[in-house]
């Protein structure tokens, strides 16, 4: 877990938005390192989505510095795997065809070695047995787990999550965030995963870079050193519910203020 993937410096984003220049991130710097899972957390509107869109070379940033890999990125690539809120499966193909659908156009793979990878994956996420089921046939959370084994079939070097199980109820969600730490731990990706909930965050993670917003910036970063591999009930556990007090201290802008108030 030494090498850098990701490294960003002094990441400026503005948007101008009637006219008028609205400052999305201020002066971002952040690294992922390989393997490692990083968490960016914060309100509504800090400029999470923002800044995964430009990993993702969705967008331009401003001003700064964005690297994979050495490389800055200057645009969409295969060496990164992207999975949004929504599921976005294309609603005619199987399953199976939807994952293969990433692999369109690589013309160095048969047409059977792309079934067999997306068979792979889809086993890997908990279908197998659901390859020739179309997108309306699943549920939520499967056709969640579609778009992943869609996002992880190329072998990515970075796995961008932007809140990928916010449209799934409670329950889905936790077997959500399980499913996905086994197949972090499988893959040994590396992971930038965006999200407002902060025990997602520390459940999921190694390090959480929690923002402030108006402008969006690194307000603090936090080293997760809950032993893996981590059940539900660590969440139970003095050293979690601390690792929440510190973060919703720093969200709250202010000092003692009780767990039990977070939402
Ligand atoms: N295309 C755009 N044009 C103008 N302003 C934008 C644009 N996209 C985002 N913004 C602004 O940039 C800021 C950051 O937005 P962003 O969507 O990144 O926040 P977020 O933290 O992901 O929020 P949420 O958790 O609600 O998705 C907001 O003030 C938003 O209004």
């Amino acid at each position: 877990m030494e090498e850098v993937r990701l490294a960003a410096k002094d990441i400026n984003k503005i948007f101008i938005s009637n006219k008028k220049e609205v400052v999305a991130l201020q002066d971002v710097n952040l690294d992922i390192k390989t393997g490692e899972f990083v968490s960016l957390l914060g309100p509504s509107g800090c400029g999470k989505s923002t800044f995964l869109r430009l990993v993702a070379g969705l967008d331009t940033y401003t001003e700064g510095d964005l690297q994979l890999d050495g490389k800055q990125i200057t645009g969409a690539g295969r060496d990164r795997g992207v999975v949004f809120q929504q599921y976005s499966l294309l609603p005619w193909l199987y399953a199976w065809e939807n994952v293969a659908f990433a692999l369109k156009k690589d013309k160095s793979l048969s047409k059977r070695q792309k079934k067999e990878m997306a068979m792979h994956f889809l086993k890997l996420v908990g279908l197998e047995g659901f390859e020739n089921h179309y997108p309306s046939q699943m549920s939520g959370g499967m056709q969640q787990r579609v778009a992943i084994a869609r996002a992880l079939v190329y072998k990515p070097s970075l796995l961008l999550m932007d809140e990928p199980f916010g449209a799934l109820d409670a329950q889905t969600r936790k077997e959500m965030q399980d499913l996905l730490l086994g197949v972090w731990e499988e893959e040994k990706c590396s992971v930038l995963f965006v999200t407002h909930d902060v025990d997602e965050a520390v459940y999921l993670s190694d390090r959480i870079y929690v923002m402030s917003a108006r402008p969006g910036k690194i307000a603090k970063e936090i080293q997760v050193e809950l032993a893996r591999p981590r059940e539900w009930d660590i969440q139970l556990t003095k050293e979690f519910i601390e690792y929440k007090r510190e973060i919703i201290i720093e969200l709250q802008g202010k000092r003692n203020a009780p767990v039990a108030k977070q939402a």
